[in-house]
């Protein structure tokens, strides 16, 4: 037998009972929904910061503001651990985030 029990319903839920009537292949249809979700966020903050370089490039001011950076940093740790997420791990993935933002900048400058 493997990891599913049965029936293909999830026994160890840790989303308090509410995931438990769902399947495995209900579970990834739901993190395939979440993932479509995150890159068009991912799109939308991409498309912001382009518009915040136009802003920029007009008032001669540089790609990179180190201390907008770490404000972002900042908060981003905090949404982090109210969310019970590791906060390095988010702060990982929004320094990632930042770049793209700053190659896009510069290319469109
Ligand atoms: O807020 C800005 O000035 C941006 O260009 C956005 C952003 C970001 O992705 O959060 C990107 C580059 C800057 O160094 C700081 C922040």
């Amino acid at each position: 037998m493997d990891d599913d029990d049965t029936n293909g319903r999830r026994t160890g839920d840790r989303m308090n009972g509410t995931t438990e009537e769902m399947s495995l292949s209900e579970l990834r249809e739901e993190i395939e929904e979440i993932d479509r979700e995150l890159v068009e966020l991912i799109a939308r903050r991409t498309y912001v910061a382009g518009t915040v370089a136009e802003v920029k490039a007009e008032r001669d001011l540089p790609t990179t503001d180190e201390s907008q950076e770490a404000r972002v940093m900042e908060r981003v740790g905090e949404n982090a651990e109210n969310f019970d997420v590791d906060a390095n791990l988010v702060k990982a993935i929004f320094r990632l985030l930042i770049e793209l933002n700053k190659v896009e900048q510069r290319e469109s400058r």
